[in-house]
């Protein structure tokens, strides 16, 4: 590959306790590359992306971005998380505003940082909501808002921790749509954490897939070689995104499927069952 923008090298990870969560994971993304991680619940996958947040130190091993060694948190790295981390008591665009005010503060004139908020907002379609406050509006503008206030930071990396995860499946796809297009104009690098296989394989320009805990690991890395712009109604019948699918579920439910047992119980026949789980 060319040469890695976001580079993970050998790392490791162990919380207090037996046995350590991450074990060698190495990955190297290039500029402008969108990635997914996808794997089991649990496996690790926040860990991966808390690390290179900055949020965790890992165990050993390290993480490099645009040649410079990530030991803490910083503005080159923006994070959306699944429940959008708006404050409550601050308006959509006041929420957008202290990111910008924090990061801009120096470089650019007040009337630039207003025009940049204003950009950054109109982008996600959130024009017409700035002055209210997120009690005021739904969990999918709640979000757009969140990936707004991490875009407007100019980030070199973009760290989405299931952003889609809380939505209904038409708002889902409305904002994977946003992201997409923002993608392609910004050419943003993007890591996100998924569990769903058609937004992996829709989004995506490689699939990182993770084999499961204790000690998880990256198991298997795909292609997606589908040309953009995608659409994702003609995509259900293409046979190369179908192929990508399959190839995620193979690696899930077959090379990694994970049983669990059913709670149920003591004594009482319960609990000796096993369930595959997502
Ligand atoms: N701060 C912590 N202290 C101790 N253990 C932790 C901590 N954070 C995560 N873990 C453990 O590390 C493992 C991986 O957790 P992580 O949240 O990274 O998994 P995940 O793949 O993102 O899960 P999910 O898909 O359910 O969100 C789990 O066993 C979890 O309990």
């Amino acid at each position: 590959m060319t040469q890695a923008y976001l580079s993970l090298s050998q790392v490791d990870m162990t919380f207090p306790g037996p046995n350590p969560v991450l074990k060698n994971i190495n990955l190297d993304v290039r500029r402008g590359e969108y990635i997914s991680l996808i794997g089991h619940s649990g496996c690790g996958k926040s860990t991966v992306l808390n690390i290179v947040a900055g949020l965790l130190a890992c165990t050993s091993g390290g993480v490099i971005v645009d040649g410079r060694e990530v030991n803490a948190p910083g503005p080159d790295r923006a994070v959306v998380f699944q429940n959008h981390s708006l404050l409550p008591w601050l308006t959509v665009y006041q929420n957008v505003e202290l990111a910008v005010d924090k990061i801009f503060r120096d470089s650019r004139n007040a009337a630039e940082r207003r025009e940049w908020i204003l950009h950054n907002l109109a982008m996600v379609n959130m024009s017409h909501a700035l002055d209210r406050l997120p009690s005021q509006v739904s969990g999918g503008m709640k979000q757009r808002v969140g990936i707004a206030r991490a875009l407007a930071m100019e980030p070199k990396v973009l760290l989405l921790d299931e952003p889609f995860g809380a939505l209904d499946a038409l708002t889902r796809a409305h904002l994977q749509d946003e992201v997409i297009r923002i993608q392609s104009e910004l050419g943003n690098t993007v890591m996100m954490i998924t569990h769903d296989v058609d937004e992996a394989v829709l989004m995506s320009d490689r699939v990182v897939m993770m084999t499961n805990g204790p000690s998880a690991t990256i198991g298997q890395v795909m292609d997606v070689p589908l040309e953009r712009p995608r659409n994702r109604i003609a995509l259900a019948e293409d046979k190369v995104y179908n192929h990508c699918r399959q190839e995620i579920l193979s690696f899930l439910y077959e090379k990694q499927r994970k049983v669990e047992p059913i709670a149920g119980r003591v004594g009482a026949g319960f609990g000796k069952k096993e369930k595959a789980v997502a």
